[in-house]
């Protein structure tokens, strides 16, 4: 069985920083598969490149077999790829479930036409995407805020929105950048379940987090960038017990 992502030789230069550099790895369906480094690792451009937001420099990335260098973000959402940001893209003068309902206008199959004169398969598509978006902020534990302004909403509670919205387009695999920065303890534990049951009813998990004890706690491997380029991969077992990592991470 082939890998759900497989990543090979993967290059991004922005003029002379060599953000990543020969990075390969590969992710299974059904894992959490974190990527971890310092500030400026290359985390962040990683994902941009898998999510097609980047264009590679050289190297090749591969969804379920096929190369996407030529498809655009909304193509790789269309073939189950979505993804979350470090810096939220929740609108905040929407509802919470208006915010949801956008991640799910992948699936809606009206046409312009049925748009226009507000045919019955229009709002049959809108009750259908109200329930599931309603499901869906029940599941990530927004549930008593479906009508609330995403502006009066606390921080925890936008993160957790926005996986939701993730995962309205029926995800294989979602990526979530930094999904525990700036959240305290007990909402790090609500979001670490949170991740386990995404990951336990099938759907991929790709992180990238500086924090390691959810970090480790969760991910069934690990990569972990330092300059750009591959210091380690695998189990968090391994990845604890790696030289390299220590010396890196512990300044030698
Ligand atoms: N659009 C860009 N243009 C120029 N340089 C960039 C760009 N994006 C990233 N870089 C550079 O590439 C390197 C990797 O950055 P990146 O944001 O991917 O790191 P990161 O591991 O995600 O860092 P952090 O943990 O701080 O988010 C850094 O040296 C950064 O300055």
């Amino acid at each position: 069985m082939s890998a759900l992502v497989e990543v090979k030789a993967l290059d991004k230069a922005f003029g002379g920083v060599h953000a990543v550099e020969g990075v390969s790895f590969s992710v299974d369906a059904g894992q959490v598969y974190s990527v971890i480094g310092p500030n400026g690792a290359g985390k962040t451009t990683l994902f941009n490149l898998i999510t097609g937001l980047y264009t590679p420099t050289k190297g090749e990335i591969r969804l379920n077999g096929e190369s996407t260098s030529d498809l655009e973000p909304n193509q790789l959402a269309e073939r189950g790829m979505c993804r979350t940001f470090q810096q939220m893209q929740i609108c905040m003068n929407m509802t919470a479930i208006e915010n949801v309902m956008l991640g799910r206008h992948l699936k809606l199959k009206s046409s312009l036409f049925t748009t226009l004169f507000r045919l019955p398969a229009l709002r049959r598509d809108e009750d259908n995407a109200r329930q599931r978006a309603a499901e869906l902020m029940e599941y990530v534990g927004c549930g008593d805020y479906l009508d609330t302004e995403a502006s009066a909403m606390s921080y925890g509670a936008l993160k957790r929105l926005e996986i939701a919205r993730a995962l309205a387009a029926d995800p294989k695999i979602i990526l979530l950048d930094e999904p525990a920065a700036g959240l305290n303890a007990t909402e790090t534990a609500a979001l670490e379940q949170l991740i386990r049951k995404i990951a336990d009813e099938g759907t991929t998990v790709m992180l990238v987090e500086h924090d390691m004890k959810l970090v480790m706690g969760i991910s069934d491997r690990l990569l972990v960038l330092n300059y750009g380029r591959v210091l380690a991969e695998g189990t968090p077992a391994e990845i604890r017990q790696n030289p390299d990592v220590i010396a890196a991470y512990l300044g030698g």
